[in-house]
């Protein structure tokens, strides 16, 4: 796999750093996650591939067990707010002295600089930091957020896991590491680049929820089908526009030009009535096979088994039953190979991970008994 043989230290964190970690697992990456002790279950639920140890960094032999894991290590990611590091004496001069050649991942929402820099906050407040959410939201409506999707995960880990990916290639011309500053502000408004760089093309132009990307078009829109489930809408050009209206059976003449934005309220009741005639399956029926763009939207637990993902396997099963997205994108000669068993116990690594990286079992035990580690191989066998 493409990252076979880098090595990963994940501080587990919440939700973007953890898809960070498991990007890199996928493709290949070894994932060591470093989880706080005392904590009976992981909040990492996108864990798929990592080992876990636990270790308590509040205590200077805990912080010591660190150093020496990064100095055998590729990268290190780091979840924390501005400082934390720091404090524990992990910080990146510290970390890249002993280790020219580690690669620093510092994923905030913030980032590591500015007013904010030391403030809590999750995805919503990085959003709307971002500019982006301002542009989110039916007109007449306050703007919302889709789910935690752009700042923690499209603006945030996966974002991280490029910039981690740079700094590897770089590293193998270079030689030499250095500290990442990803913050989920300005990941989430770089991936929204386009939203400023069209508005001279005028498509931003009207409020919010009145332009043609933002659900002011009905021919971009989603519609509810006669069994109350809906279709999605995005017959954008002429020649697809065509095919839409025909598909719906509708007189061309009769209707407003489709550009006409002072008609697209009445164009939007016209294809509300008539996509409420038949059901989404047979809306499907009529649609798929032409270029009228009309999809069906699918819940979380139907889109593995559609018949196009069904065809490129879109969708995993893992060992427990459990589908999800397989890893994307493909790589024709070598392809991520996600880990199908079960996601780790916290600490039920500790043991082996702290034995390979050269600490003696003696060793282990004492900080097994001082409460600087947590060893649960034997829960993880229950
Ligand atoms: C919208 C998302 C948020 C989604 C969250 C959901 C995924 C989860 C929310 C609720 C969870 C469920 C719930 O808890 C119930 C169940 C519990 C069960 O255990 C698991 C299943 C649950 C169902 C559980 C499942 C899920 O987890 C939930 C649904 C986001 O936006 S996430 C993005 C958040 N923002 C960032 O990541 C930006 C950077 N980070 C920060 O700004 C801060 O970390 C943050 C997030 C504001 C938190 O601040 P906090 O004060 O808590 O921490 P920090 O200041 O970062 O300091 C960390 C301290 O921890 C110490 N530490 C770290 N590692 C160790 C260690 N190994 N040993 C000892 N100590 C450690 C570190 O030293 C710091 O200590 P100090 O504070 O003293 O410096």
């Amino acid at each position: 796999m493409a990252l076979a043989g880098v090595r990963v230290i994940e501080l587990a964190g919440l939700a973007p750093a953890p898809f960070c970690g498991m990007i890199l697992s996928d493709f290949g990456a070894r994932v060591i996650r470093v989880d706080r002790t005392k904590v009976s279950m992981a909040m990492d639920s996108q864990a798929r591939g990592k080992q876990s140890v636990a270790l308590n960094l509040k205590s200077p032999q805990g912080v010591a067990v660190l150093k020496k894991l990064c100095l055998q290590s590729d990268v290190v990611l780091e979840p924390f707010r501005k400082g934390v590091m720091e404090k524990l004496g992990l910080g990146p001069e510290e970390l890249l002295k002993a280790n020219p050649r580690l690669i620093y991942a510092r994923l905030t929402g913030y980032g590591q600089s500015g007013s904010y820099a030391k403030a809590a906050g999750h995805d919503i407040n990085y959003l709307a930091m971002s500019g982006l959410l301002s542009m989110l939201g039916r007109s007449s409506e306050k703007p919302y957020a889709p789910l935690n999707l752009v700042a923690d995960f499209a603006g945030g880990g996966l974002m991280c896991a490029l910039g981690i990916v740079l700094a590897l290639l770089e590293r193998s011309k270079s030689g030499q590491g250095q500290i990442i500053d990803a913050s989920m502000v300005e990941g989430a408004a770089y991936v929204g680049s386009f939203m400023w760089k069209s508005r001279s093309l005028g498509l931003w132009n009207r409020p919010r929820g009145e332009n043609m990307l933002d659900s002011g078009a009905p021919f971009y829109d989603t519609y509810q089908t006669s069994d109350g489930k809906h279709v999605a809408v995005g017959a954008i050009e002429p020649q697809f526009y065509d095919q839409l209206i025909k598909g719906l059976g509708l007189d061309a003449s009769s209707l407003s030009p489709q550009m006409s934005t002072s008609d697209w309220p009445k164009l939007r009741r016209t294809f509300t009535q008539v996509f409420a005639q038949k059901t989404q399956a047979e809306w499907s029926k009529i649609f798929d096979g032409t270029d009228a763009c009309v999809t069906p939207v699918l819940p979380l637990d139907e889109a593995g088994s559609h018949p196009h993902n069904r065809e490129r396997g879109s969708f995993m099963m893992d060992a427990h039953g459990e589908v999800s997205p397989r890893p994307a994108p493909v790589l024709s000669r070598t392809p991520a190979r996600p880990c199908l068993s079960r996601d780790p116990v916290i600490g039920e690594h500790t043991r082996s991970v702290l034995e390979e990286y050269g600490f003696d079992p003696a060793q282990i035990e004492q900080m097994l008994s001082a409460g600087v580690v947590e060893c649960n191989e034997a829960k993880a066998r229950l």
